[in-house]
């Protein structure tokens, strides 16, 4: 099944010179891919630009290089209408030409191992990344595994569910899986990010009491504007532990969810931390600077829990899309037309973008 009216050739955005000093190439000659067996052929109009993106291309983390399966195209916030579809998709599946879809970080899982069927499949040893392993959503043609493509509900434009396919859904795991309830006090570092921002929304629209941590006034004006009950600038508070303390009555956060890259937010840690309190890694420090988290005094004195997690499953960005469909959560989104991506990539790298930036292939 296909479409006759397809392109041959499609716009993508391609890494140059992988590493520290990596460009980011608009090309309008790619070749458009053709499905294969569950494969479905998507035309993107949306794609969020997440850090990951960045560390792919910079090359600072300790995984496997984009360049090892021959991927120039990072990106893994995708949304837009399926054009084609391979054979062999179960009709259980759900989805049919003109679909609108999304892609996520995981690009696709075995399903069958105990991982994927535990509802942690982005730890399936078989699993294969968006943007890493899997031609990403930097590329306006691009094929998704039919079992992983999200419907989007109606009501979600797609500038807003894009940011949603790893931010939204990250941090929905992270805070769900931190066991973190309504009422407590949770600080976000790095809450005037892509993820650390939809952090705070899903935190208020579950009732938690937010702490937002970043720097600068445009960061502190939008993370109170989206829920967070306080706010504490790093770049300007002396002690950033003893301000949170502070700010719970003396007694520390229930828990600190770190979506900063820094190594710096790690530094800082636990002791912002109550008795009993949890810590949740998100964010990516590079390899080269990585603080410990935390002593042995410390975790035992206080019965710390110190954890990490990964992207969301499909079940997570399921659900972290209903936040969005019931107008609970609303990315703050800095929208970027193709040929500026770029622009769009190196204003993350400078770490000046309050919330997310969306790049649109239709402009
Ligand atoms: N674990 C996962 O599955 C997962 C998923 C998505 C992103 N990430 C990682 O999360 C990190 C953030 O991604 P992003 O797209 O939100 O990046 P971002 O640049 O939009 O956000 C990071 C924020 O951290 C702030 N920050 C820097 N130092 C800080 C400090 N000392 N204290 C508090 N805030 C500080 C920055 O000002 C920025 O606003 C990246 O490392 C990314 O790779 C991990
Ligand atoms: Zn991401
Ligand atoms: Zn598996």
């Amino acid at each position: 099944m296909g479409d006759a009216a397809l392109p041959t050739t499609g716009k993508a955005a391609c890494v140059t010179n992988p590493g520290a000093d990596f460009g980011v190439e608009v090309r309008n000659d790619v070749p458009v891919p053709k499905p294969g067996n569950m494969e479905v052929l998507i035309k993107l109009t949306v794609t969020g630009i997440c850090y990951s993106d960045l560390h792919y291309m910079l090359e600072d983390l300790p995984m496997p290089k984009m360049s090892d399966s021959g991927v120039v195209s990072p990106g893994h916030e995708g949304i837009g209408h399926i054009v084609a579809m391979g054979d062999n998709i179960p009709a259980s599946i759900g989805l049919k030409m003109g679909d609108r879809v999304g892609l996520k970080p995981v690009w696709s899982s075995c399903n069958s191992c105990m991982l994927c069927i535990s509802e942690r499949e982005m730890y399936c040893p078989a699993s294969l990344q968006t943007g890493l392993q899997k031609p990403g959503t930097y590329q306006q043609y691009v094929l998704g595994s039919a079992d992983h493509v999200m419907k989007i509900p109606e009501g979600v434009p797609d500038e807003v569910a894009a940011p949603i396919m790893c931010s939204g859904a990250t941090i929905y795991r992270g805070i769900t899986e931190s066991g973190l309830k309504s009422g407590d006090w949770v600080a976000f570092a790095g809450a005037g990010g892509g993820v650390g921002h939809m952090g705070v929304m899903y935190a208020k629209a579950m009732g938690m009491r937010v702490i937002a941590i970043d720097g600068g006034k445009e960061k502190g004006d939008m993370c109170k504007s989206i829920g967070a009950e306080h706010f504490v600038d790093f770049m300007e508070t002396k002690d950033v532990n003893a301000e949170v303390v502070r700010l719970t009555d003396g007694l520390g956060a229930h828990g600190l969810i770190i979506t900063a890259t820094s190594p710096a937010a790690y530094r800082t840690g636990i002791g912002m931390l109550r008795t009993s309190g949890v810590l949740m890694s998100i964010g990516l420090p590079s390899i080269a600077d990585v603080p410990s988290i935390a002593d042995p005094l410390s975790l035992i004195g206080k019965n710390l829990k110190v954890t990490g997690t990964a992207v969301g499953t499909r079940n997570d960005v399921r659900r972290a899309l209903q936040f969005a469909a019931q107008g609970l959560v609303k990315p703050v989104i800095e929208q970027f037309p193709f040929d500026k991506i770029s622009d769009a990539v190196m204003k993350l790298k400078s770490g000046k973008v309050a919330g997310r930036c969306v790049v649109r292939f239709d402009e």
